[in-house]
């Protein structure tokens, strides 16, 4: 059984992985911070310098440049880590969810619809990849920033520290209910544009029914409404966003000017505050123009803490669902194929499906289920694969538990047929192996030999190594081919559900007789209305 680990140990498991990466990373955040605060000191030199009329220095002009080079690296190799670090974060986190995901117990797949795990796979791993790409690190460095501004301020020109200070808790305010505002109207499009492309393949789906029963108008006006809203939602992002910067820009400006002017009115008390030199005010003017910048930005990587939160908790949630127990199961001595014991069973607890059912069937025995819809014959079926545990009774297939059985030996115990034939993208023998390495070549080609299909297939461009695609097998030959799929791992017992359901008449009789060819010396349980009546198989009736 697999221990649940959370998203925090895998992180930090990763982390420790890439070592060098995670230094590097750090050093970079941290390098970038310092040399973005020397240009302006070294600025200031040069400007006092030139003021009082000394010769300007080759070392001095050279810094200065070297320095600003240095900053533009350290930005950029902090650019690259961080988005390096964040991606290799969210491949450990889809890779883990991928490894649960194959574990979970299948009862898990009743309360979670298929959309609810696909979004902790792409919503939720990417709302913990910004926390590293723009999430906390970049707050940290923010923060860092902001700090050694002042610090530097406080020593160059305390007025305006106290002034920026002052300012700090307006400007936060500010700043978070535009964002709020901005993240509302981001959501409204998003999900404005999540329904425009969803309309489009279902319009797509249903186009015959659609022009059948004359709705394109009714299908038209809903799509219209869906951009409409679209539009309105992006128009109020783009207007939060043309606000804001000008804002900020204003207020940086009237600081600046609010300095100079009490810097210039040679007030002797406020030249303590505001005194400088033009170099000072050179360095000043440029800081003040740096310490905006990651105030607006804090305010967006709050939000994006905030969102990764919560998709730390939802990937948590996820990584904690129970899984399947894959242990080896105990074998009772039995000289009966399949035996279902006393059986109860339910999906929800509130609404039964099977109760108190019994069958004993022996080896090399067939037996077709009966019963009006829903009366639990798949689900029976699904008892006897072990993919969910009965909650009174027992299900043993040879003596052992089912739901106990391991994974690895289902595929030589149990060879199933459904109604449709499902394909994963693959070749023709990848579709009849399912990618099993222990079904060989040889095994493949035996397998269709005995179906049938082996001409039919022979005829394909490339054979059996032809990618697989709908368009080369009528439906009947697809469940042909599903029967080959069945019996290429030489199961013992066969599971077939309704799979002559959808056929007509001939290509009925040809999955019959390929049927008939593939189930000898095997146990065979059919759910159907005409497979095996006629053939002597027993008739149990469900429900
Ligand atoms: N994954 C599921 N989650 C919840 N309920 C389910 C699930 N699968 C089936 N059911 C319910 O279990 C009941 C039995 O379904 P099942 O498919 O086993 O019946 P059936 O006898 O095979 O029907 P049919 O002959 O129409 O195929 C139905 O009421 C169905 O709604």
């Amino acid at each position: 059984m697999h221990k649940n680990v959370s998203t925090v140990r895998i992180i930090l498991s990763s982390a420790l992985k890439n070592a060098v990466l995670s230094i590097g990373t750090v050093a970079a955040v941290a390098g970038a911070i310092v040399t973005a605060l020397i240009p302006p000191l070294v600025l200031e030199r040069i400007v006092n310098t030139l003021t009082e009329g000394k010769r300007l220095g080759i070392m001095l002009v050279s810094a200065y440049f070297g320095i600003i080079l240095m900053a533009g690296l350290a930005e950029s190799a902090r650019e690259s880590l961080l988005s390096v670090f964040g991606q290799r974060i969210t491949r450990s986190l889809r890779h883990e969810l991928c490894g649960k995901l194959s574990r979970l117990d299948t009862g898990c797949f009743v309360q979670q619809t298929p959309g609810e795990i696909v979004s902790r796979f792409v919503g939720d791993v990417d709302t913990v990849e910004n926390l590293f790409t723009g999430g906390i690190i970049g707050m940290t460095a923010d923060f860092g920033k902001i700090i050694s501004i002042l610090a530097i301020v406080f020593i160059k020109a305390p007025g305006l520290a106290w002034m920026i200070i002052a300012l700090i808790p307006a400007l936060y305010i500010f700043t978070r209910v535009i964002q709020k505002r901005m993240l509302r109207a981001q959501m409204d499009s998003r999900a404005a544009a999540a329904s425009v492309s969803g309309f489009l393949p279902e319009t797509l789906h249903c186009i015959r029914t659609v022009h059948l029963l004359g709705r394109e108008g009714f299908m038209r006006k809903r799509y219209d409404e869906a951009i409409e809203e679209g539009y309105q939602a992006t128009e109020r992002t783009n207007f939060y966003d043309s606000v804001y910067s000008p804002v900020i820009l204003i207020v940086s400006a009237a600081v600046t000017a609010l300095v100079f002017v009490l810097s210039a009115s040679g007030n002797p008390s406020l030249r303590h505050l505001f005194g400088m030199s033009a170099g000072t005010a050179v360095a000043v003017i440029s800081y003040i123009s740096q310490v905006f910048t990651p105030l607006e930005s804090i305010g967006m990587e709050i939000q994006t803490v905030q969102s990764a939160v919560a998709g730390v908790h939802r990937i948590d949630d996820f990584l904690a669902l129970s899984e399947r127990d894959t242990g080896s199961a105990a074998a009772e001595k039995s000289d009966l194929s399949i035996s279902v014991n006393e059986v109860d069973f339910a999906y929800t607890a509130d609404t039964p499906v099977l109760e108190n059912i019994s069958l004993n069937i022996r080896e090399g025995e067939h037996v077709t289920l009966t019963g009006r819809t829903g009366a639990g014959k798949s689900t029976l079926f699904k008892l006897l694969m072990g993919l969910y545990r009965p909650q009174k009774g027992s299900v043993r297939i040879m003596g052992r538990e089912a739901s106990d059985i391991p994974d690895s030996e289902k595929r030589h115990l149990f060879g199933c047929v459904e109604q449709h034939f499902y394909a994963p993208p693959g070749t023709i023998e990848e579709q009849i192996t399912l990618f099993d390495p222990e079904i060989t070549y040889d095994d493949a080609v035996k397998a269709a030999k005995l179906t049938g299909l082996h001409a039919a297939i022979m005829a394909l461009p490339e054979n059996y190594k032809t990618m697989f695609s709908e368009a080369h097998f009528s439906q009947g030959q697809r469940q042909l081919l599903a029967i080959a799929r069945a019996v290429a791992a030489d199961p013992k017992i066969l599971l077939l559900d309704e799979i002559t359901a959808d056929l007509d008449a001939e290509t009925e009789h040809c999955v019959l007789a390929a049927l008939r060819s593939a189930a000898g010396g095997r146990t065979v349980v059919s759910i159907s209305h005409r497979l095996y009546e006629e053939k002597g198989s027993r008739r149990v009736e469900i429900g």
